[in-house]
């Protein structure tokens, strides 16, 4: 099997990208995460009180409950849930899993329950991070990869407009020149890979060394001496203590920034670099690219750099030999 889903920006600042999903016989919209393996969502299991206005997978009707599993997942950004497991049908675009681990949440964190964009979460890291207890779980990704017509999928996400995820294909309508491709380390769970060389307007502004590519971050948060060199290009940047991170001028002119990875250069144009101003109708805006020290330490690229790109996540060459390709749009 193989197909593609749609893939919409949740708000205007493209905070993530959430896809229509069939879990049993309902319809949720949910967020597809490579930088994790949990696929959970909101339930009839969640109290009434964290419900909010969600969509809601009833396990009970069309699922058969894992008797005594449990799981609770808590994310790089403190955010976190928790519950219990039913295996039931999922259907993605034209791919069907029919015995999927469906992880529903009997807690989340409130900043799930006020998203009202989001219904839960699709993990598509590695299964080795899945959280369920007392028997690991695997993602939709492992359940359907040997029936696909080839074991990858690819990330084609946009600026403030709908994408697509497409699994089992590479979509050459989808991408310009030729596909990179990179070596994953996934000895953490992780697509893992290693960034180069960055420039800002000609001038070397550093490496960056290993990272990860996380559909399920929004921003882009690097090495420190990366970022520096990138905001010191930017009239008026500074790293406020008030905010938390790197702000400037909501007029000020962004350059591209550009990394290599895989051999190839790829450009994130600079206008992607404005996340938003700092609060409603502020003339200070906070930056999409931000330290590492934010992440723990993780350099992640985030939906900042992967929006504009066609991101390839593949196993063609074996589940033990993973890869990254990356095309422009
Ligand atoms: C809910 C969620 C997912 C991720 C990325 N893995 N973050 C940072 N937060």
């Amino acid at each position: 099997q193989q197909g593609s889903v749609t893939a919409s920006p949740s708000d205007s600042m493209d905070d993530s990208y959430i896809c229509p999903v069939t879990t049993g016989s309902n319809t949720l919209h949910l967020d597809f995460d490579t930088g994790s393996s949990d696929l959970w969502v909101f339930s009839t299991d969640t109290p009434a009180s964290e419900q909010g206005s969600h969509s809601l997978y009833n396990g009970e009707a069309t699922g058969k409950l894992l008797s005594g599993y449990t799981w609770d997942i808590t994310y790089e950004d403190g955010s976190g849930s928790k519950g219990i497991v039913y295996s039931d049908k999922v259907v993605i675009g034209p791919v069907t899993a029919t015995s999927q681990a469906v992880e529903a949440a009997t807690s989340a964190s409130s900043g799930f329950v006020s998203d009202t964009s989001t219904d839960g979460l699709v993990g598509l890291a590695f299964s080795s991070i899945n959280t369920v207890e007392p028997q690991q779980q695997l993602t939709f990704f492992d359940n359907v990869k040997s029936s696909l017509a080839s074991p990858l999928f690819a990330a084609v996400l946009k600026h403030g407009k709908a994408g697509t995820y497409d699994f089992g294909y590479l979509d050459s309508s989808k991408y310009t020149g030729s596909i990179a491709y990179t070596a994953v380390d996934n000895s953490q769970g992780f697509w893992g890979f290693t960034a180069g060389a960055t420039t800002v307007g000609g001038k070397s502004t550093g490496s960056v060394g290993a990272a990860i590519m996380d559909t399920g971050t929004t921003l882009l948060y690097l090495p420190s001496k990366v970022v520096s060199a990138y905001y010191a290009q930017v009239k008026g940047s500074s790293n406020s203590n008030t905010y938390g991170g790197y702000i400037f001028p909501c007029s000020a002119t962004l350059p591209d920034w550009n990394v290599s990875i895989g051999g190839t250069t790829f450009t994130v144009t600079g206008s992607y670099f404005n996340y938003s101003p700092v609060s409603s109708g502020s003339s200070t805006c906070y930056g999409a690219m931000q330290p590492n020290s934010q992440t723990g330490g993780s350099t992640v690229f985030g939906d900042t750099f992967i929006k504009g790109h066609y991101i390839v996540f593949d196993q063609t060459q074996g589940s033990n030999s993973p890869r990254l390709g990356l095309a422009k749009q």
